[in-house]
């Protein structure tokens, strides 16, 4: 079955607010090479700058190494980037925030909590009334496909429906940027391909704009509307890709079979390996 998704505005739409916008971002870390050793400074980005759409999953994809988690945290507003600036809905990030939610290679669920407990944890530092607080993670839940499964606890769920819970808990915050860090990297290639397509549909119901991290170019290309392609040492964009297939793109086996796929396949795999013969 094809996931139909709503059209990203990126382009078309001039007029809007990008959801995120990244522009010449830099930031170096303090680094020391042994006991007693001076410190040197390692610089990971360097002037990157991109934005997204409402609607828009955008990869950052790129060399182990070339900085895309370091990025993503600065988005997150975890780590603090040394230049540059960088602006959710327009107001510039100065920390971590409800505008931003995030999802983790590993859930990290916490283990004495229900599910429904789990997607409810943000909300109660919100401080958001208990009954209504139930009702939007009872929602979530059932959103995520685990509406049967709201008050088991962690243990009691496979790893793909630990993420699913994780991916519940981070729209629970109704957040505007949706971040993710190698959400399935974790998983076997079943569920990897089966939360893949949940995402799509996931994403067509909320509408959410998600700068996604991966290493796999299968995943980048089946589920993004544009890849940044980032270099590596220092981190920079290498070229921004954008992804013709639409909304209405078949499941990643079929895709795998469009030329086009191919061809972006090998420009991507081109675009990354050629680096490290620098
Ligand atoms: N807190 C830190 N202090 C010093 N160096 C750091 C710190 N965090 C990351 N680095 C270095 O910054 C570089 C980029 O790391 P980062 O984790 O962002 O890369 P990545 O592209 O996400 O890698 P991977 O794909 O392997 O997860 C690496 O050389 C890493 O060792």
């Amino acid at each position: 079955m094809e996931v139909a998704r709503p059209e990203p505005l990126a382009g078309g739409a001039a007029a809007q607010t990008p959801r995120l916008t990244v522009t010449n971002v830099s930031k170096a870390f303090r680094v020391r090479h042994g006991v007693n050793q001076p410190s040197s400074l390692l610089q990971v980005l360097k002037n990157v700058s991109f934005e997204a759409y409402q609607n828009e999953i955008v990869s950052l994809i790129g060399e182990s190494g070339c900085g895309k988690t370091t990025l993503l945290r600065i988005i997150q507003g975890l780590i603090r980037h040394d230049a540059g600036q960088l602006a959710v809905e327009g107001r510039a990030v100065r920390g971590p925030g409800r505008d931003r939610g995030f999802v983790f290679q590993q859930p990290s669920l916490l283990p004495w909590r229900t599910a429904r407990e789990n997607v409810e944890f943000g909300l109660e530092l919100l401080r958001m009334p208990a009954p209504e607080r139930e009702r939007r993670a009872r929602d979530l839940l059932e959103l995520v496909g685990l509406g049967h499964a709201s008050e088991q606890f962690p243990h009691q769920l496979s790893g793909g429906m630990q993420q699913r819970v994780g991916l519940a808990r981070a729209l629970a915050i109704e957040p505007a940027l949706l971040l993710m860090d190698e959400p399935f990297s974790a998983l076997d290639a079943q569920t990897r391909e089966v939360l893949q397509k949940e995402l799509l549909r996931i994403q067509a119901e909320t509408h959410k704009t998600i700068i996604f991290v991966t290493h796999d170019l299968d995943e980048a290309l089946y589920l993004s509307d544009r890849i940044i392609v980032l270099g590596a040492k220092p981190g920079r964009v290498k070229e921004i890709i954008k992804v013709p297939f639409g909304s209405e793109r078949p499941e990643l086996p079929l895709l795998r079979g469009d030329p086009q796929f191919q061809e972006l396949r090998a420009r991507i795999w081109q675009l990354i390996s050629n680096q490290t013969t620098h």
